[in-house]
């Protein structure tokens, strides 16, 4: 007798995993919700039922994040660079292709993985440590670096408080996320090598969609990548000579083709602006010895190119 067929049940709607609790928790749904998206949370706040558009939450642990992708369990998540390239780089140790991706960095939750070594060592570089020990919450991306560089080291895994490894003698050097550098200094250590520049970044799977989920995933992303575009954004609005405009012109920061239009004095322009840099104090004084004059900056709060 042949075995039962299993049924998958096709889902319908997104799901999305991002920290329970953490330090990218708020950011990661304060950008979600800036998307349009808005939840009724269930009891136990471990699963968000999406209301304005068919996009779940489910709060995990960071760790989880990874493969809960890979699984096909949620569709998309919302996890560091480090957590996710450790993950990475331990599936491609064993031989496995890397599942999940980097679909976007999304801006927040900057660190820096990096080495440290006590304060009264002289760096002279990676070779420094070769026949040391090194104590890490990240073995494969310490791995992967020491391969790099042609480092043989022993490396200690630790799952947290790896700052404290060297005073206790458990590891010579070490090798964690620096954001201010005060645990590190703490901890009489300073940063030499960094291994991975780290942020929040919106990780998918490395397949297709499921067909019943593309058009919600396309929808979120294209709705993402606007409220990214526009996050610094400002629009500049202001008026110039035509004879002041190749000077104006090359000081709006990093802006889109303006849009001008003439007004009634001869030669006068109307002029707006989407800056994309940051438009200073002392930009707009620039601006304004270049020639413009009733210059306004006015936020920006979606954009459908
Ligand atoms: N000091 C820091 N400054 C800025 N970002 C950091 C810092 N430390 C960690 N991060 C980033 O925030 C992510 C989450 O950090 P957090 O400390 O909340 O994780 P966790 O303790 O592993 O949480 P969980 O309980 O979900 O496993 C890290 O993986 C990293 O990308
Ligand atoms: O450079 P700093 O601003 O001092 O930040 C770095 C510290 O932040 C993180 O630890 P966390 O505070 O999350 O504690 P943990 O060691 O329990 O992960 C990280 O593991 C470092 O220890
Ligand atoms: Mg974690």
């Amino acid at each position: 007798m042949s075995p039962p067929i299993q049924m998958t049940p096709v889902r319908d709607r997104l799901r999305v995993a991002i920290q329970k609790n953490g330090r990218l928790s708020e950011p990661a749904r304060a950008l979600l919700a800036s998307c349009g998206l808005s939840w009724r949370e269930s009891p136990d706040k471990l699963f968000c039922y999406g209301e304005s558009a068919p996009v779940d939450l489910l709060l995990v642990r960071d760790d989880d994040i990874p493969g809960l992708i890979a699984s096909g369990l949620c569709d998309l998540g919302v996890v560091g660079r480090n957590v996710l390239g450790e993950q990475m780089s331990d599936l491609r140790a064993a031989n496995r292709d890397a599942s999940v991706s980097e679909l976007r960095a999304l801006g927040f939750g900057g660190c820096k993985l990096s080495i440290a070594v006590p304060n009264d060592w002289t760096w002279t570089g990676p070779a420094m440590l070769s026949g040391k020990r090194l104590a890490t919450s990240y073995p494969a991306l310490l791995r992967d670096w020491l391969d790099a560089n042609n480092v043989q080291a022993d490396i200690v895994e630790l799952s947290g408080s790896v700052e404290i490894a060297p005073r206790l003698g458990q590891a010579d050097a070490i090798c964690d996320l620096v954001s201010s550098g005060a645990t590190l200094a703490a901890n009489q250590l300073k940063p030499v090598e960094d291994i991975l520049q780290s942020e929040a970044v919106l990780a998918g799977p490395v397949r297709d969609f499921d067909p019943a989920l593309a058009g919600i995933a396309e929808m979120l992303l294209r709705r993402l990548d606007g409220v990214m575009k526009i996050r610094d954004s400002k629009l500049l609005m202001f008026q110039a000579s035509r004879a002041a405009l190749a000077d104006v012109l090359p000081l709006l920061p990093d802006a889109e083709p303006p849009t001008m239009y003439p007004i009634g004095e001869d030669g006068m322009f109307a002029m707006q602006a989407l800056c994309h840099g940051v438009v200073t104090w002392q930009r707009l004084e620039e601006l304004k010895r270049a020639g413009a004059r009733g210059l306004m900056v006015l936020p920006v709060e979606r954009m459908l190119a």
